[in-house]
Formats: C-alpha cells, sequence, structure tokens
C-alpha cells in the first residue's frame, strides 16, 4: 500500500544524504532564532541567571522525545515522520491531528524565524532590528521576510543535495561563529551578575524552559528526510542524538555567557548578544559578528523548515488526505516540486503581514503536541498488536499517564502559593505515573523493534509524555485555547474530506496490508530457509516485521520467496502497514 501511496508521486525522492549532511541537516533546523533573540525573553522576563537551568531542562525533554523519534524514524525511513508514525499506531484520525499541529507548528514558526532574519539584517546594517518593518494601514508589513523566505523556498525546490549543501556552508559559518562569540563574551564575565542566580524561582526556570523550547525545536528535521538517507538505520541515530548534543552544548554555554556578561534585568530582549558586546567599550564591533552569526544560523532554520515539512506534505498527499496532485515529485529536481512551490509561497505571505510573534507559544505546543504523540506511538505499539492484544490494557494505563500527567502540571500550575497542599499533590501524581509505567512490566512486550531500540520504554515514554504535558501548561492558557480553536476547524475538515478522500483509500490500504502480512510470513518461512533463523526474532506476534527488516536492508532481498518487488528499479524502502500492522 505505501508502495501504491508512493507510485502517486511518480518519481522517487534522491537518496543523497550521509550522515554528516543528515546530522548538519538537524543542525540547521535546531541553532536559530531561539539561542539569538529567545535567550532575551527567557532571562529577562521569566528566569533571570537562571535562564541556564531553563535550557537544560528543555534538552532533557528535547533529548528523551528524540529517542522516541528515532526509535520510529528507523523503522519507518520515510518522508513524512511524525505523520506516518501515529498514522501506523493510532490511525487516521491521531494522524491527522498530528500534521494539524505540525503545519501550525511550521507555517507560524516560519513567520517568526524569517522576521527575527530580516531583524537581525537591520542589526547588521547597523540599523535597530525593527528597520525593515513598514506599517501600512496598521499592518506591519516585512518585505524582506517575505524576500528571503522566497529565496529559500527556490532553493529548496531545485535539489536536496544543493539545499544540504548551502545548509551545510551556512550552518558550518554559524557554528564557527558561535565559538567565537563565546570566546569574545568569557573574558567579560563578571561573577556578580549571578549573585541573583535564583531571582524568579522554579516557576521562573520552567516558564523560560517553555519558552526555549523554541531553541531545540527542529532534531526531528531528518527524520522528515528519511527517505533521502542513503542509510537511515544507521544515520538517523547518530544526525539526531549528535546534533542534539552539539546544540545543547552550545546553548548552555552561550546562556552561561551572556548572563555572566549582562546584569538579567538590562539584558536586551530582541538582539540580546549583539547589544551586550555595544555596552562594552570598544568592543561594539563584535555586535557585527553576532548578527552575522544569526543571519547565517536562523536562514538555514528557514531552509531545513520547508524542506522537511514539504515532505509532511508530501505524505499526506501520498494518503490523499489533501489532493494527490501535491505528492508530485519532479523528474528533474527529485524533489517535490508542487508542494514546495506552494507551501513557500504561503509561507512568505505569512511572514509578510502576519504580527507572528505573539503566536510563537502556539508553535511550541504545536512541536510539544507533536512529541506526546510520537512518545505515545511509540510506548503503545510495543505493548499492543491489532487483532493480536487486547487494545483496553494498553490504551487504559496510556490514559492513566496522560491523565496524572495532566494532574501533575495542573496542580504545579493552579497552587503557585498554597505550598503544603501543593507538594502532597504533586507527589500523588508524580507517583502514580511511575506506578502506571511500572504496570507495562506486567504486560508482555508484543514488538521490539529491529533496529535502534529504546530501553526502559513505559519510563521513557512516559516521562516525554509528562514532559510535553508539564511545559505545556507552562505556556500558559491562551496557547491551549488557541491550539484548541485550531484543532476544532481541523476536525471539522476532516469530516467534511479528509474522511471521503481517504475512504476508499484505507481499503485499499486493509488489502494491501492483508497481502503484505502473507508476503512477510513467506519471507520469514524463506529467511528460516536460508539460515537466518533470527528472522523472527523478537518480534513476537508480529514476526514478519523482523522478516521483512531483515529482507529490506539485507543483501537477499529479490531473492527472498515470497517478496515481489514493486518496480524494477524501485527498492522498498519500508511500509508502515505491513512493518506495525496495528492500528489501535
Ligand atoms: N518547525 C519548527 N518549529 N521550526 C522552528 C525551529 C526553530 C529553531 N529551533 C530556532 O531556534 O530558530
Amino acid at each position: 500500500m505505501e508502495e501504491s501511496a508512493r507510485h502517486q508521486s511518480v518519481n522517487e525522492l534522491k537518496k543523497v544524504l550521509g550522515p554528516a549532511l543528515l546530522t548538519v541537516i538537524c543542525l540547521g533546523q535546531i541553532i536559530g532564532s531561539g539561542i539569538f533573540v529567545l535567550t532575551g525573553t527567557a532571562a529577562h522576563d521569566y528566569a533571570g541567571p537562571a535562564v541556564v537551568l531553563s535550557y537544560c531542562v528543555s534538552a532533557i525533554m528535547a533529548f528523551v522525545s528524540a529517542m522516541t523519534f528515532v526509535e520510529m524514524a528507523v523503522d519507518y525511513p520515510l518522508a513524512g515522520s511524525s505523520f506516518n508514525y501515529t498514522l501506523a499506531v493510532m490511525g487516521e484520525f491521531p494522524a491527522w491531528v498530528t500534521i494539524t499541529a505540525i503545519v501550525v507548528d511550521a507555517i507560524l514558526a516560519g513567520g517568526v524565524v524569517a522576521r527575527a532574519w530580516s531583524g537581525y539584517l537591520a542589526v547588521l546594517c547597523g540599523r535597530n532590528s525593527s528597520f525593515f518593518i513598514i506599517n501600512s494601514h496598521g499592518t506591519q508589513l516585512d518585505f524582506v521576510a517575505f524576500g528571503v523566505t522566497m529565496f529559500i523556498t527556490a532553493i529548496v525546490a531545485y535539489g536536496t543535495k544543493e539545499s544540504a549543501t548551502f545548509n551545510f556552508i551556512f550552518k558550518g559559518t554559524n557554528i564557527l561563529l558561535i565559538v567565537l562569540i563565546l570566546c569574545l563574551s568569557f573574558p567579560h564575565a563578571n561573577k556578580q551578575n549571578w549573585a541573583d542566580f535564583w531571582h524568579f524561582g522554579d516557576a521562573g526556570v520552567f516558564g523560560a524552559a517553555a519558552v526555549v523550547v523554541f531553541a531545540y525545536n527542529g532534531y526531528n528535521a531528518a527524520c522528515n528526510m528519511a527517505e533521502e538517507a542513503r542509510n537511515p538505520k544507521r544515520d538517523l541515530p547518530i544526525a539526531i542524538i549528535g546534533s542534539l548534543t552539539l546544540a545543547t552544548t552550545l546553548y548552555v554555554l552561550m546562556a552561561i555567557a551572556i548572563t555572566l556578561m549582562v546584569p538579567f534585568y538590562q539584558i536586551d530582549v530582541l538582539a540580546p548578544f549583539s547589544a551586550a558586546f555595544t555596552k562594552i567599550p570598544g568592543w561594539g564591533w563584535c555586535q557585527y559578528l553576532v548578527s552575522v552569526g544569526a543571519v547565517f544560523g536562523i536562514g538555514t532554520v528557514l531552509l531545513i523548515q520547508i524542506m522537511t515539512i514539504t515532505r509532511e506534505f508530501l505524505v499526506m498527499a501520498r494518503h490523499n488526505l489533501i489532493p494527490s496532485w501535491f505528492a508530485y515529485v519532479n523528474g528533474f529536481t527529485g524533489t517535490p516540486l508542487r508542494i514546495t512551490l506552494i507551501f513557500g509561497t504561503i509561507k512568505a505571505i505569512l511572514a509578510l503581514c502576519l504580527p507572528l510573534k505573539e503566536l510563537a507559544s502556539l508553535v511550541n505546543f504545536g512541536y510539544l503536541f507533536v512529541a506526546f504523540m510520537v512518545a505515545s506511538s511509540v510506548l503503545i505499539r510495543r505493548y499492543h498488536q491489532r487483532g493480536i492484544t487486547h487494545s483496553g490494557p494498553t490504551i487504559i494505563r496510556w490514559a492513566l499517564i496522560v491523565l496524572f500527567s495532566i494532574g501533575f502540571a495542573a496542580s504545579y500550575k493552579a497552587w503557585p502559593h498554597a505550598k503544603p497542599l501543593k507538594w502532597v499533590a504533586l507527589l500523588v501524581f508524580a507517583i502514580a505515573i511511575i506506578a502506571t509505567c511500572t504496570s507495562f512490566y506486567l504486560m508482555k512486550q508484543v514488538y521490539t523493534p529491529a533496529g535502534f531500540k529504546i530501553y526502559g520504554v513505559p519510563y521513557v515514554c512516559g516521562f516525554a509524555i509528562f514532559g510535553a504535558f508539564f511545559l505545556i501548561a507552562s505556556l500558559g492558557s491562551e496557547a491551549v485555547s488557541r491550539f484548541f480553536i485550531v484543532l476544532i476547524v481541523i476536525s471539522f475538515l476532516y469530516l467534511v474530506y479528509g474522511v471521503h478522500a481517504a475512504e476508499s483509500h484505507d481499503n485499499d490500504l486493509d488489502g494491501a496490508r492483508i497481502e503484505r502480512e502473507r508476503q512477510a510470513a513467506d519471507m520469514k518461512v524463506g529467511a528460516l530457509e536460508m539460515g537466518k533463523g533470527d528472522a523472527g526474532k523478537g518480534a513476537g506476534a508480529n514476526g514478519s516485521a523482523a522478516a521483512i527488516e531483515d529482507a529490506k536492508f539485507g543483501a537477499h532481498h529479490d531473492h527472498m520467496p515470497g517478496y515481489h518487488a514493486p518496480h524494477e528499479d524501485v527498492r522498498m524502502v519500508d511500509t508502515p502497514y505491513a512493518h506495525i500492522p496495528n492500528k489501535v
């Protein structure tokens, strides 16, 4: 089925990405406006010098959630990442909701990032950061944000290799400049500036953590590009974990540097690093260095964002959730040309005319919601396989984790002052979450991934779910209510369009799944006969998954009994439905 979906694209995406390019693609989307812009707000308004801890808290959340992405991405090396994962495990409506969160995140983030780019270009030209914004009848227009988005869209449309190379050069320069900025900052450190380290308390640290989540957003870029990766099984974990480690190190060092250089109440909220240097006599020239670094860094965020979100749309189009016309991959460029040009233009128009800064919290909501969905998918598929186990025990435990996490987050927010009651409530919810995670061990795991796998999956996924809800609560009620409005609109669209459009596709999907399972069973027998006795190992009732895995990546792929290459020159990378026949 996935192969018939892929044929909607006419041509294949080119497999041109190795480990280095994939790592830099992740870095390309991670390091940008978050560190160069939001550090100011996070330190000045929320956490003070303890913003350093906020970066650590957000990093923990990012790492835990990244693990869940890696496990899924290695199993499903397909364009579309989180959409595919939730589609395969939870079904179409949850996948539709996930894509909503992704689209909200991507469209709004595009505007925020493009405007941050225009702001830093202005600083580079020696002007203030709102220099390029024109006020027309009460609307703040930013033609520079529009122009840079269109320019970058053209690069993405032209080719993946070219875009990745562009990203490599720009991100490389950006990282070198960050290291240089760090070297220039530390000599001006004054430890007096940390005297009031805990000024805003724990609420400030978590509030700022919810803001700087934005800075970590983007590590999943490699998952979206998985179909263009040469060896996804090996390279995706390297790219995601490597890029997050480097970004976290740089972020924490930069947060230490800025808070030691400037008293937190004097940190500039628009351009914290360049403003810090202008305050030091004789060091004003460093602000230009910072601006070049920011312009290069933020530019790659725009590039990778457009590159990755178009792959999500591509997969939606392949599944008819949007018109399949969008699924077309151009034979010359090897990129999803139609979707890239259309989506890039929409993004550019939004960057031109919407004052998106206030909507930035919605972006973080979208990202945290997707992290929640992916962690849930990882957890559910380990313990529940459709047609083999009852969904009840798994779903009830999962729902309890969600409920207790919401309870914990709500108690933390609701009682800022009533200390004893608050601590009791937090303790009860924390114990309940841990106990529920532990109770998964009373069940038998029915699926074990053949590639990268998380150990202690109930705890890791439980923590990812908890972390997502806790940070969402720290974002404030406005973001939550705005997101629910979007969700209602999207559910309505799904009911009037998506559900019908995908209907025929679904029937096809079920039939194909049965056929693939049959083929997989054949392959398992074949693999055993060929002396690959471990073909079904660890897959439990879903033994076919490992056999497919073996056949997919093994050298004997085409000679497996029961395997029919779908197309002479098209090697199937994966098929989620055969792999994990699992919709809840
Ligand atoms: N899909 C997204 N929300 N991308 C936004 C990534 C933002 C990036 N981490 C930055 O700090 O600029």
